[in-house]
């Protein structure tokens, strides 16, 4: 399975998990958070911190509703176009955060959902991440695709049939580094909804890493999706739960975010490489874990081996139990004590 080079890191198969901190609009428009929030990804060990750059009117009509959850979240009846309008960031403040998160030693990342703030964010960022949203926006992935750079694709509310559309017209601009992520669309989603084994299917549909952007409560489901292949994981956070605005709720605490992180590290080593043999450690154990083929009474040399001679016992450094049969009516060759654990060469085979 291909990997795709991002920076000095690689996304794919048997690579450390690529882990975005999405921030997404928990800044709520203000930059000042937007930078905390960029401190604690890099504090929490995250690869890449993300946040979403578009101008309102470029997306949404203002005769736009808003999603069920987004009413429900944000507590107010303005209309899509109101809410996010008063979420968006200039220009100057994303380079401004660009450059804060290369001091502290993150990736910057940022969505773009309008073809403007893709040309913007093309100066700052070695890959483009695509919203579940535009799956099905062909124009706007053509556009992308052809920038050239390595493209990770939600696929959140997608078929596999347009999964295949979204893919074919990315690489038919000669772009083939895509990873696509596995994602249901809403906030927070059901765990009954998550249908983490579509990471596979995704995997052995078109042959290119597959990743995780979740949105359900807690941690359990990004975990789950590293052990079901998963080589990057997104997941929303914010400082705190409680503050207004649509993604708070169905986002970790910094606390939460850090356990995640941890998390994933372990899990991806436990993970190994799938040949199953004994770690150098188990050999050591072995010896005294195993068992024997050990002398149950004195055995005098020159004695023919019955079966109440013998006990099965460990540590196992002697003959293997398997052996038990074989031995049977056969003589041992010296005086063998009680308890001693026969040898080899102690049977006239
Ligand atoms: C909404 C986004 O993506 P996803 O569909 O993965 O949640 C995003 O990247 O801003």
């Amino acid at each position: 399975m291909k990997k795709i080079k991002i920076e000095n890191k690689y996304i794919g198969e048997n690579e450390p998990v690529f882990i975005i901190a999405e921030a997404g609009v928990n800044h709520n428009g203000d930059i000042e958070l937007a930078k905390k929030l960029i401190d604690i990804a890099s504090e929490c060990g995250a690869d890449a911190v993300k946040f979403q750059t578009f101008k309102a009117e470029k997306v949404v009509s203002k005769r736009a509703p808003k999603a069920e959850y987004q009413t429900k979240n944000t507590g107010t009846d303005e209309s899509q176009y109101e809410m996010i309008k008063e979420l968006e960031l200039t220009e100057d403040d994303f380079y401004e955060l660009y450059k804060y998160s290369k001091n502290k030693n993150i990736m910057f990342l940022s969505t773009p959902f309008d073809f403007e703030s893709a040309d913007y964010l093309d100066e700052l960022m070695p890959l483009f991440k695509i919203s579940s949203t535009d799956l099905n926006n062909l124009p706007f992935l053509e556009y992308i695709a052809k920038k050239k750079k390595p493209i990770i694709l939600s696929t959140g509310m997608g078929t596999l049939g347009e999964i295949d559309e979204a893919i074919n017209i990315i690489k038919k601009a000669n772009n083939n580094d895509i990873i696509l992520l596995h994602c249901v669309t809403n906030y927070p989603a059901s765990f009954e909804s998550l249908n983490l084994r579509v990471i596979r299917t995704l995997k052995e549909a078109f042959k290119l890493p597959v990743g995780f952007s979740d949105h359900s409560l807690g941690i359990y489901a990004p975990i789950s999706a590293v052990s079901l292949g998963a080589t990057v994981i997104e997941k929303h956070f914010t400082l705190d739960k409680n503050l207004p605005g649509p993604d708070h709720k169905a986002s970790l605490s910094p606390e939460e975010l850090k356990e995640m992180v941890s998390a994933i590290r372990s899990i991806e080593k436990a993970l190994g490489n799938g040949i199953k043999r004994p770690t150098s450690e188990e050999e050591k154990i072995k010896k005294v874990a195993r068992r024997s083929l050990v002398a149950n009474v004195d055995i005098p040399k020159g004695a023919t081996i019955k079966k109440e001679m013998i006990v099965i016992k460990r540590p196992g450094t002697g003959i293997e139990p398997k052996y038990l049969n074989e031995i049977m009516g056969k003589k041992v060759k010296r005086d063998i004590k009680i308890d001693e654990i026969l040898k080899l060469g102690d049977i006239e085979w």
